[in-house]
């Protein structure tokens, strides 16, 4: 039988694959998002600090060009001595990176650091970049090696100083090789990269660029990332967090979809279905020895939504457990009340109706006032009320259960010890408990007929109960011969299948008719 209470939360596995699917879709789109965030602020910040730091030491090298107006700037215009070459001479060894120092006047070399460069014509101002300075690559000295010509000129006279491009190329070289950042100096339109080859073409293409601009010197720094799709920038950058993600996303969802199959709390399961009324009651007929109905049994049947009939061994167990027996059992009575009170022309008098209850309805004297509200309409014992408590679950004597027999037995209320045989019920216990029915377990009367030790049992338990005044009801009855061998042994009343099986209250109405 399928049992609802093994139900998993979501029954349907393509419904729990599309729900984990969702949830992994979503925790990897959410992850990614914030990962494509984080990588677009972190690579536009690093590039930006890349650019700044080899923009502060770019300017630095440059500036040291500055020396030469500071030292030399009173000389100019002035007849180029052997003094004068010589204290250009002394400015160049001391700048770190400069490589000469030349007067001119209307663009040619008139004095220089390098004599052999006196005569040379320079550029026009406006070849260079702010009129300032020029990039440009040595095609004699140190051939194919960058330089950088700064300027300055006044009247027709000026300084030109030629610093040595190779310092800043190793300084884009080591940030290059060290931030996997590409970096370009730019001065106008021509450009140096690490290798030190100088361009006047447009600058490569790269991602996540920022450009700064000099504040003392005309030139630029560029500071990019090699261009790559979106994903390659994630993994390059993010290899570690995205496959930790992605475990992570992978193993939380197979953990929710283990989740989703696992049944719901058993108590939540009962509970809903106590609220929408699934827990309906069946009867057993009871005969007496002429085989006419003289009570009945309540046994509980779980009706699903879906129509399924599902037996007490499911839920009785789970519905003890979690307390809820007690509310469930209350459940059944209106309806039985008023079932009931239509056949009570048709109820045989002195009929018993046995209710199944358990240690749980002993914790207060509510039983009590549920089975007077339940009797108020069958006055005068038209209905005789019993409570079965089975013989495996004694229930210990206290001053309340006490109290609670006794109102009990007050209103009319029996009491049946059930499945007599399996548990441990003493003399003495069924005297204080004032027990008017035992009810011989239906595994004594499966043994009617053989010649076992539990087919004497049944005679023994017979005699007992005839000794103690109550009566017998033999449960299980399925042969004739078990019938008959319990009706000559006096038993006074029989339930089982040979008699009648359990059936919804609608069908037992029959029964009722049947011994009109
Ligand atoms: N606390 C409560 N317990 C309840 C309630 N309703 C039922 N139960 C207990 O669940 C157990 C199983 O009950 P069920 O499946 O209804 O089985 C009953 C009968 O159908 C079965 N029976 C009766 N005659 C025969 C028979 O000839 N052969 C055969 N194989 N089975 C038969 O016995 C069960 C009745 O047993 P008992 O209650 O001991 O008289 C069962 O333990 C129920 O007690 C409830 O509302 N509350």
């Amino acid at each position: 039988m399928n049992n609802p209470l093994l139900r998993p939360i979501i029954g349907n596995i393509y419904k729990r694959l599309f729900i984990t699917f969702l949830l992994f879709t979503a925790l990897i789109g959410s992850s990614f998002t914030l990962l494509h965030h984080q990588l677009r602020q972190s690579m536009r910040e690093n590039t930006a600090d890349v650019a700044q730091q080899l923009l502060i030491k770019t300017e630095n090298i440059l500036n040291h060009s500055e020396s030469t107006y500071l030292t030399m700037g009173d000389f100019l215009g002035k007849p180029c001595s052997k003094q004068i070459i010589e204290n250009m001479q002394n400015v160049v060894a001391e700048g770190l990176y400069l490589r000469n120092t030349s007067f001119f006047q209307h663009g040619k070399i008139y004095c220089s650091s390098a004599p052999e460069a006196i005569g040379l014509e320079i550029r026009s101002a406006d070849k260079f970049t702010a009129q300032r300075m020029l990039l440009f690559t040595d095609r004699f000295v140190t051939k194919g090696v960058p330089l950088f010509a700064t300027r300055l000129d006044k009247n027709g006279l000026g300084i030109v100083s030629i610093i040595d491009g190779r310092y800043l190329q190793n300084m884009l070289e080591i940030n290059n090789s060290n931030t996997k950042l590409f970096s370009y100096l730019k001065v106008g339109s021509s450009w140096i990269e690490n290798s030190g080859e100088s361009h006047n073409t447009a600058l490569p293409e790269l991602d996540f660029v920022t450009t700064v601009h000099g504040r003392t010197m005309p030139v630029e720094i560029v500071v990019g990332v090699k261009p790559m799709t979106w994903w390659q920038h994630l993994w390059a950058e993010y290899w570690l967090g995205i496959s930790s993600v992605v475990l992570a996303s992978l193993i939380f969802s197979a953990f929710i979809y283990l989740l989703l199959a696992r049944p719901r709390s058993v108590k939540k399961v009962l509970n809903h279905a106590l609220k929408r009324g699934e827990f309906v009651p069946w009867l057993q007929g009871i005969v007496d020895k002429h085989g006419n109905l003289c009570g009945a049994e309540v046994l509980m049947r779980w009706q699903t939504s879906s129509g399924e009939i599902i037996n007490p061994d499911i839920f009785i167990p789970a519905a003890e457990k979690s307390g809820l027996i007690v509310p469930m059992t209350t459940s059944m009575l209106p309806e039985l009340q008023r079932y009931f009170l239509q056949q009570r022309a048709l109820i045989p008098s002195g009929f018993v109706l046995s209710l199944n209850i358990c240690k749980l309805h002993f914790q207060n004297l509510g039983l009590v006032d549920e089975c007077r509200e339940f009797l108020k309409v069958f006055p005068e014992q038209s209905l005789v009320l019993c409570l079965e408590i089975t013989e495996r679950e004694l229930i210990e004597q206290t001053s309340l259960t006490d109290l609670l027999l006794k109102q009990l037995d007050e209103i009319g209320v029996k009491i049946a010890i059930d499945d007599f045989g399996t548990g441990h019920a003493s003399f003495n216990y069924m005297r204080s408990f004032k027990v008017d029915f035992i009810k011989i377990d239906r595994a004594f009367i499966n043994t009617i007929g053989s010649a076992s030790i539990s087919a004497s049992l049944v005679d023994i338990i017979i005699d007992m109960a005839a000794k103690l005044g109550m009566e017998v009801v033999a449960e299980g009855v399925e042969s004739g011969a078990q019938a008959e061998y319990l009706i000559a042994h006096n038993v006074a009343k029989l339930q089982g299948f040979y008699y009648h099986k359990p059936v919804p209250l609608a069908l037992f109405s029959a029964k009722f008719k049947h011994y009109q």
